[in-house]
């Protein structure tokens, strides 16, 4: 007979179960109280009872442990200074979801050669990377594009996000479900917020869906339903920083009293126009909304803006890359591959002016 099934798959290999991984890098007591209290913290915040704002800010994407612990220290460092105002989650983002193709990220591709896909290395370099950071006590915030990933990384994670390219996902809505961090939802690419009010309600609510138990054996899960989902505006066909888009966000979660009626503002992607100069911008801008005033002028200020997004790396910009062709070992770890971003320099100034202003 002939065959009907796999017909365009080349290879598959086993890889490492969540347990293994979870053995390999353990949970340390300190790691522990860093995710459980950045978890406490940020709830509190979208909950309106604590009154700092969120910064959620960090690279683009993840391609290096350097990369990744040099960030941490400075973020750990400006954290102290603003912690009355601002409580800051690093970006740490190893799953990439590209518009056609191109690098997906450090778990799928953790030798950047588009050639080895040595995913068991980027699953344990990912969970290295996470370790460190939460012993050195900077909150993670990550994109959950896999289930595979989630399984396997979900502990180590203070804030998560469903992108604008799977907000409409029934399965992504469905994990957010049963996730113990709090989940910004995305708008759509075209910038539709009805799909990220219907993630909310459907992550919020309890669901039945097939899984993997922790030794990968393929389940059904039983979900209570995720209290904390929330909206990230990020722009669309047009952005949606200005206080008439924040205004129907607000007005289309009022009409949907359980859900959380708080909003978090990502300065880049289409809100930027993808420029990574425009964030600094942006960000100013969605901050006097939440603050209520200018230069002695008033205005009425919006407290549904709980947070605020940056992609920012140490240096700025983006560097010259083409996907299996530059070699990783002539990559600059400290600058982006995928999208451009803020430097550190300009990311501590928008920070240290914005604690002055929120105080
Ligand atoms: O933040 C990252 C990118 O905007 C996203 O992964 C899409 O990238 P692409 O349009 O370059 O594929
Ligand atoms: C891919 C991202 O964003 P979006 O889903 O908004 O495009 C991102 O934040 O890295």
């Amino acid at each position: 007979m002939k065959k009907t099934y796999d017909l365009n798959v080349l290879k598959r290999t086993s890889i490492i179960t969540p347990d293994q991984l979870r053995e390999e890098f353990p949970m340390t007591e300190k790691a522990t109280r860093t995710v459980l209290d950045s978890r406490q913290e940020i709830k509190a915040i979208l909950d309106g009872k604590d009154q700092r704002l969120l910064i959620i800010t960090g690279p683009c994407s993840i391609i290096s442990h350097r990369q990744a612990v040099r960030y941490g220290e400075l973020l750990a460092e400006l954290q102290e200074k603003v912690k009355p105002t601002i409580k800051l989650v690093m970006r740490v983002y190893f799953e990439k979801p590209r518009t056609n193709v191109g690098f997906k990220g450090l778990i799928s591709d953790p030798h950047i050669d588009k050639q080895t896909f040595d995913i068991d290395e980027g699953l344990r370099k990912a969970r290295k990377i996470l370790m460190d950071l939460n012993e050195m006590g900077v909150a993670c915030g990550t994109e959950i594009l896999s289930q595979t990933a989630a399984e396997r990384l979900s502990g180590l994670i203070a804030w998560a996000c469903i992108g604008a390219r799977t907000t409409e996902s029934q399965n992504h809505r469905e994990w957010a479900s049963a996730f113990s961090m709090p989940v910004g939802f995305k708008n759509g690419t075209d910038g539709n917020l009805g799909t990220a009010i219907n993630a909310l309600l459907a992550a919020s609510t309890p669901q039945v869906f097939i899984g993997n138990d922790p030794f990968g054996v393929t389940s059904r899960v039983f979900s209570s339903g995720n209290k904390y989902c929330h909206i990230v505006l990020r722009g669309g066909k047009r952005p949606n920083y200005d206080p008439v888009s924040i205004s129907e966000a607000c007005e289309m979660l009022a009409n949907h009293p359980s859900l959380l009626q708080s909003v978090i503002v990502d300065c880049s992607h289409k809100n930027s126009g993808k420029d990574y100069r425009k964030q600094g911008e942006v960000f100013n801008h969605v901050l006097i909304q939440r603050i209520g005033h200018t230069n002695g002028i008033h205005i009425k200020p919006n407290k549904a803006i709980c947070g605020m997004m940056l992609e920012s790396n140490i240096e700025a910009g983006k560097q010259a890359f083409v996907y299996g062709e530059t070699r990783k070992e002539d990559l600059n770890p400290f600058i982006s591959i995928t999208d451009a971003c803020i430097g550190w320099d300009e990311t501590e100034e928008i920070i240290l002016t914005a604690h002055r202003q929120l105080k």
